[in-house]
């Protein structure tokens, strides 16, 4: 009897232990689940979007971008993942009829509803910057400038996206954000390690960004901006020249090559047997041109193209003006500049014009060279030998060529040594060099000042750590119940 009294209670205490052992085990790993649920939120949200309009003067490109849900102040983790071009010219161009300015966004919108997953709409933040285009219409005619903006934001805010506004962007913001977007593409801004300047040809404006020396800011303090970007600082010269793109300069350039008034023109910057009837209109309706059209009855006339790189060399140094600096050092038109910190990334019109003349990799003297035979080469055989080349890109790429040559060297001091520094980019890490991306990191602060403190673990860490846990607790669990068991067998063998 005392023998049984014995086993009972045995048996009643291990059953009390086993509850005890199990009541634990359940709440740990209750607590392991909410643990790593937590540390891990969005587990089944795989990516977060963000859309970013980029309104150029000489047209308009939706960008989608994204990120792991999980690792949303991680640098270098935003990606570009699509591109959509809009149909026709920049939405500058809509002046005339502003109210389809919005219309013509909607194709590519309706791209971006088809690959963003549905779920993610509402909370997909939607920008759009316009750039150089809208601020010369702006300067021209600030209520039409309304008026086109009015009706992009419209179209956008019928999207099912998160809207967050439309507006023209400073040059400042133009220029910075691009120095952001390839510093943080090329993962330089985490690794705190030196940075990359930026260089971006647009149609109607060019941006020239780099870190510089803080001393600059007190010589001119429009040039400066300071960020403080994963817990570095960082002092950076930028400038936006307006008018420097490749489409307004070279209306400069035919603007002055016409002030004679003459029925043609002859101009070294295009082929030889390039001849093309155009308008005044053209080239004098642009409020970068200030001079007049010249006092002549005719509507037009007729351009035609001699090929020479030396004289064409001349030409476009006309349209940078080196006299008047009011700082200790100036690039041109009497704008401040400090020397130069590279290495450069340069991109938009940069890469496209001097990737299609193969001038990406060359020094100096012998991307001259190449340009130069390249200019002097007829039209008819530059034709045949391009024929899927859009024939305006084709008859302007020795003008742009000669003013991209002018510009980096004449214009921001580029030198045969220092020419090597430029690296002529189209994409980073499949995403393209340009403002937008910095703009979309800066607008939802995806770039912190400080550097964020790294979880204890890693995702992959917690559900490796909460596998071996329970894995652990079970056998111990099993151990526990199979040596519960034994005594009872042992003291039932004791009874027979
Ligand atoms: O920055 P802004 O000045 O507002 O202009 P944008 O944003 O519209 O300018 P892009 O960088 O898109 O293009 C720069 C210029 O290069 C031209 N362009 C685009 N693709 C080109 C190509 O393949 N070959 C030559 N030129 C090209 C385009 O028409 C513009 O004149
Ligand atoms: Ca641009």
């Amino acid at each position: 009897m005392a023998e049984q009294r014995e086993i009972k209670e045995n048996n009643a205490w291990h059953k009390a232990v086993i509850l005890f052992i199990t009541v634990l085990v359940i709440t740990a790993i209750v607590a392991l689940v909410t643990t790593a649920v937590l540390q891990n939120q969005p587990l089944l949200q795989k990516y977060k979007y963000g859309i970013v309009l980029d309104a150029g003067s000489s047209h308009t490109a939706v960008y989608i971008y994204e990120w792991p849900a999980e690792k949303e102040n991680d640098t270098g983790r935003v990606q570009q993942t699509h591109a959509c071009k809009v149909k026709g010219a920049g939405i500058s161009s809509y002046s005339v009829f502003p109210g389809q300015a919005g219309a013509s966004l909607k194709s590519c919108m309706k791209e971006a509803e088809s690959l963003i997953p549905l779920r993610r709409h509402h909370e997909t933040p939607l920008y759009l910057g316009a750039t150089a285009g809208m601020r010369l219409l702006r300067m021209e005619n600030q209520s039409l400038s309304d008026l086109v903006l009015g009706s992009v934001e419209e179209a956008l805010r019928s999207s099912p996206f998160s809207y967050q506004g439309a507006r023209i962007i400073t040059g400042q913001e133009e220029g910075a954000f691009g120095w952001v977007t390839v510093n943080y593409l090329s993962d330089r801004l985490k690794q705190g390690s030196g940075t990359t300047g930026a260089l971006d040809l647009g149609g109607a404006s060019t941006q020239i960004s780099f870190v510089a020396n803080q001393d600059g800011a007190e010589e001119s303090a429009e040039n400066a901006v300071t960020f403080r970007l994963y817990g570095n600082d960082y002092f950076l010269y930028t400038h936006s020249f307006l008018c420097y793109g490749k489409d307004q300069v070279l209306k400069l350039a035919l603007s002055q090559q016409t002030q004679s008034g003459d029925s043609s023109v002859l101009d070294p910057c295009f082929h030889p047997g390039y001849s093309v009837d155009r308008d005044y209109s053209s080239v004098y309706s642009s409020p970068c041109v200030m001079t007049g059209k010249p006092l002549v009855s005719r509507d037009s006339f007729t351009h035609i193209g001699t090929g020479n790189a030396s004289q064409c060399q001349e030409v476009v140094r006309r349209i940078f003006n080196f006299s008047g600096c009011s700082f200790s050092r100036c690039s041109f038109n009497g704008v401040y500049q400090p020397p130069l910190q590279g290495p450069f990334g340069a991109f938009s019109a940069f890469y496209f014009v001097m990737n299609f003349l193969n001038l990406t990799s060359d020094s100096l003297e012998r991307s001259r060279e190449k340009l130069a035979l390249y200019c002097s080469t007829p039209w008819t055989q530059i034709k045949q030998q391009h024929p899927d080349v859009k024939e305006k890109y084709l008859a302007e790429y020795c003008f742009s060529g000669s003013y991209i040559l002018s510009l980096l060297t004449d214009g921001y001091n580029f030198t045969s040594d220092t020419w090597t520094h430029i690296t002529f980019i189209k994409k980073i890490s499949g995403s393209d060099a340009g403002w937008t991306l910095g703009y979309m990191l800066n607008l939802t602060n995806m770039i912190p000042a400080e550097a964020p403190e790294t979880p204890p673990l890693p995702h992959a860490g917690y559900i490796t750590l909460l596998f071996f846990i329970s894995l652990l607790l079970f056998f111990f669990l099993l151990f526990l119940s199979l040596r519960s068991r034994w005594p009872r067998c042992n003291s039932q063998t004791q009874i027979i």
